[in-house]
């Protein structure tokens, strides 16, 4: 045996024996805690049981009351205090649990410059010290000397540690597979982060739920990772490159470095659409974190808007715009969603709101039992009586004061009349008594019908104006979606703009009905806000948007104005811009946006083989560069069949499933598409479709529409109708390369008849005629 191997069984061994050390120590820091954690929970059992033997409680004299209700609060918070400990120790519980399964991922070798000492640097989810702590046995991913394992080759390194640059070397990275405490693998690795262990996380099956990548971070993501002086970060990634991964470990690494000022509440992520929301739910877990704030952008409006108003959902816009019946460019539904996407029409409402603050604002009567009490007129007249120079919330605010004054009086006049005498005799015997009590403490022994009988109908005109008075103090008396009709309807705009009279007279059809299309949810809920007021958002600190590229140019600018304050990291491939309004003033698109920001660009694919990647991006929309990461794969298969679509679908489910895949995604262009092939297909075998409702999905055959396949990837992808018939507009090209970018291993493309542009526009060796 030579020198060198020698050595490097020596090494092996002495890192097993590491290995062990270290689980040990993690072992007894377990039972340690079990011990503390029983200790805590019996003392929180005995301090609920006995809570209120250590009140003093008194109530007779206020001093008495003040002196209990200190003593209150002062048990309450030593009850939540301790209950907080018990929450600390649950989640080192399941931090030691996890690193008992796999301690550390990495390893770096550092020798510092300035004292030349060298330390072994292990890597892993999360800190682990000695059990003296005194000194680290494993670094957590985010601290910041981790962040050279990450950005560094062997060679001259350096990191920013809290003072100052620490400069040195690495002279060792090493890479270890570590599951159920055992060692199954360690690699030396050069210059990127071992394409042996990214080798292994990307031939993996395709998972229900997306996994963390934090042990193989690519350099190119730790900058998304690890960005903390941008306002605006913006990340333009081709299919695949990992946005949504570096997304969520950002968002773990934010709440590291910031522990003590940010929680997951002061998170927002805006995903595109449920089935995500769910797929990505265990990253952060796993990380060992909270999950942060979670929504649609639809989901969003939703809550903005009122109830009775019903609201396109994008999806059916993008259906609406995908079937082939609506396939003209003069489309009037087309040139509106144009025309309400652009900032141009932003501007428009804006000159209705200066206009409105002098007349036009509509307001609805204020009824009670059936009878105007106070009029729209009226509460026109005191609007604009008001000084023009208030703004409109602002005079809003001052009409609701005036409205409840006015509420007041009519009050004062109503409790006389012969309708609440009849009211009181529906009042329960508690309310009878409570009069009695109060004429008793009013006015002495004696029984006083006359104020008992004031009392109740005071209760009962309380009781009948109470919801009046929460719709004024809501603003409720606002017409707000007639107001919004108004702008299409009865205003004049000084700049009408192309083929406004079509989207005017199209738009109030809709509104007419209390029906917002989805291109005009935005416009609406920005109105109101405008009107109304009070719509910024101050709680959130960090919004992340993924698939950034499709938010139109309107639905940007409104987010800003919503978040004026919030730190914002968009994430997105103008690759994969699927909706219509998808346009040049995208935030992807530099020049596009506020000039204050930062912009990363992701170039290489992860997700997918080689051969897909090196097919796809022939027809990929954008000019930009898409490089695979090399791992080995079939070319992806086109067939073309003439009349037995269901047989050549079966036989290559049937053969797809025999190379081991688990999931398989039959991605449809549309929904009426997937709905047909879900007809087809549901008699001969299993599989499940997948609608805007689904909320997650399970192993197996699935059928969906590409557009609810945003974000996600499967084992093996069959486009199932890839012909020249289904795909043959320029604007589908995004949601063709959408499609075939989900795909991990296996790409089919079935054809009934010719196959579309996009396949030819690839070189014919990157794919292959079956
Ligand atoms: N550094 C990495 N280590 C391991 N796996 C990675 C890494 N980067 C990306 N991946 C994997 O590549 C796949 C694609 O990642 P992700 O979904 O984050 O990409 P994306 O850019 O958001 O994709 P798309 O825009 O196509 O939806 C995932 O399976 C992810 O786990």
């Amino acid at each position: 045996m030579n020198k060198e191997s020698e050595n490097q069984i020596k090494d092996e061994l002495a890192e097993r024996q590491r290995l062990e050390d270290v689980i040990q120590v993690i072992k007894k820091k377990k039972i340690a805690l079990k011990e503390k954690a029983s200790g805590l929970r019996e003392s929180i059992i005995d301090l609920r049981k006995d809570f209120w033997d250590d009140v003093t409680v008194n109530l007779d004299e206020p001093d008495d009351i003040i002196e209990t209700q200190a003593s209150l609060k002062q048990q309450a918070e030593f009850l939540a205090e301790r209950e907080r400990s018990h929450g600390n120790i649950d989640h080192e519980r399941k931090t030691l649990d996890s690193l008992q399964d796999s301690p550390y991922f990495g390893r770096i070798d550092f020798k510092e410059n300035q004292t030349k000492e060298e330390e072994k640097i292990y890597i892993g989810k999360a800190s682990l010290m000695d059990e003296k702590d005194e000194n680290f046995l494993v670094y957590d991913w985010r601290a910041p000397i981790s962040s050279m394992y990450y950005d560094y080759a062997p060679g001259p390194a350096q990191y920013e540690s809290t003072e100052d640059t620490i400069n040195g070397e690495i002279t060792l990275k090493r890479q270890y597979i570590i599951r159920q405490g055992q060692m199954k693998g360690m690699f030396d690795t050069g210059l990127t982060i071992g394409d042996t262990l990214l080798q292994h996380a990307l031939g993996n099956n395709a998972n229900t739920k997306m996994q963390s990548i934090v042990a193989t971070i690519q350099k190119e993501q730790n900058k998304i990772i690890r960005n903390e002086r941008s306002n605006l970060l913006i990340v333009q990634g081709v299919a695949g490159s990992g946005k949504t991964s570096a997304a969520l470990q950002r968002v773990a690494y934010l709440m590291y470095r910031f522990r003590e000022e940010l929680n997951a509440n002061d998170l927002l992520l805006l995903s595109p659409n449920p089935l995500f929301s769910s797929y990505i739910i265990n990253v952060l877990p796993e990380l060992g974190e909270t999950n942060i704030g979670q929504s649609t952008f639809l989901q969003f409006l939703r809550k903005r808007i009122e109830k009775n108003i019903e609201i396109e959902s994008p999806f059916e816009q993008i259906e609406y715009t995908l079937t082939e019946r609506h396939k003209d460019k003069n489309d009037i539904r087309v040139i509106n969603m144009d025309y309400k996407s652009s900032l141009d029409f932003k501007q428009m409402i804006d000159s209705y709101i200066s206009y409105l603050n002098h007349t036009g604002i509509l307001f609805k009567n204020i009824k009670f039992r059936n009878e105007i009490i106070l009029s729209k007129e009226e509460i026109t007249r005191y609007f604009y009586a008001l000084d023009s120079s208030i703004s409109i919330p602002n005079k809003l605010e001052l009409v609701s004061k005036w409205l409840l004054k006015e509420i007041r009086h009519i009050q004062q006049k109503e409790v006389s009349e012969d309708w609440v005498l009849e009211e009181m005799q529906l009042l329960d015997k508690e309310d009878y008594q409570k009069a009695f009590t109060y004429s008793q403490d009013m006015y002495g022994d004696e029984d006083d019908p006359l104020q008992e009988e004031m009392f109740l109908r005071k209760e009962v005109i309380q009781r009948a104006f109470a919801p009046i008075k929460k719709q004024i103090k809501r603003l409720k008396f606002v017409h707000v979606l007639a107001t919004y009709r108004n702008l299409f309807e009865k205003w004049e705009p000084n700049l009408k703009p192309k083929n406004w009279e079509t989207i005017a007279t199209f738009t109030v059809k809709h509104l007419n009905k209390r029906y917002l299309t989805w291109e005009d949810a935005t416009p609406y809920v920005y109105f109101k806000g405008k009107i109304l007021g009070h719509d910024a958002d101050r709680s959130i600190r960090h919004l992340f948007i993924d698939e950034a590229q499709d938010y139109s140019a309107f639905q940007f600018a409104f987010i800003r104005h919503i978040f004026p304050y919030t730190r914002m990291t968009l994430l997105g491939d103008v690759n994969q811009g699927i909706y219509a309004h998808t346009t040049s003033e995208n935030p992807l698109i530099p020049d596009a946006v506020e000039s204050n920001h930062e912009r990363i660009t992701l170039t290489k694919s992860y997700r997918s083989t080689k051969e897909i990647v090196e097919f796809s991006k022939h027809f990929a929309p954008g000019h930009s560069i898409i490089e695979p990461f090399e791992r080995e794969g079939k070319k992806p298969t086109l067939l073309q069949t003439e009349n037995n679509l269901v047989q050549t679908l079966l036989l290559e489910i049937e053969k797809l499933r025999r190379y081991g895949h688990e999931t398989i995604a039959l991605i449809c262009k549309t929904m009426e598409e997937t709905n047909q092939i879900y007809e087809l297909l549901r008699k001969e075998i299993d599989l499940y479709p997948i609608n805007e409702e689904t909320f997650s999905f399970e192993k197996g055959i699935l059928v969906l529409p590409v557009y609810l396949a945003k974000g996600i990837e499967f084992d093996a992808v069959i486009i199932p109708d890839a012909s020249s018939n289904q795909y043959n507009r320029e604007s589908e090209r995004a949601l063709f390369y959408t499609a075939c970018t989900r795909a991990m291993h296996d790409l089919t493309m079935v054809s009934p008849g010719e196959p579309c542009l996009f396949i030819k526009e690839a070189d014919n060796d990157t794919f292959k005629v079956g």
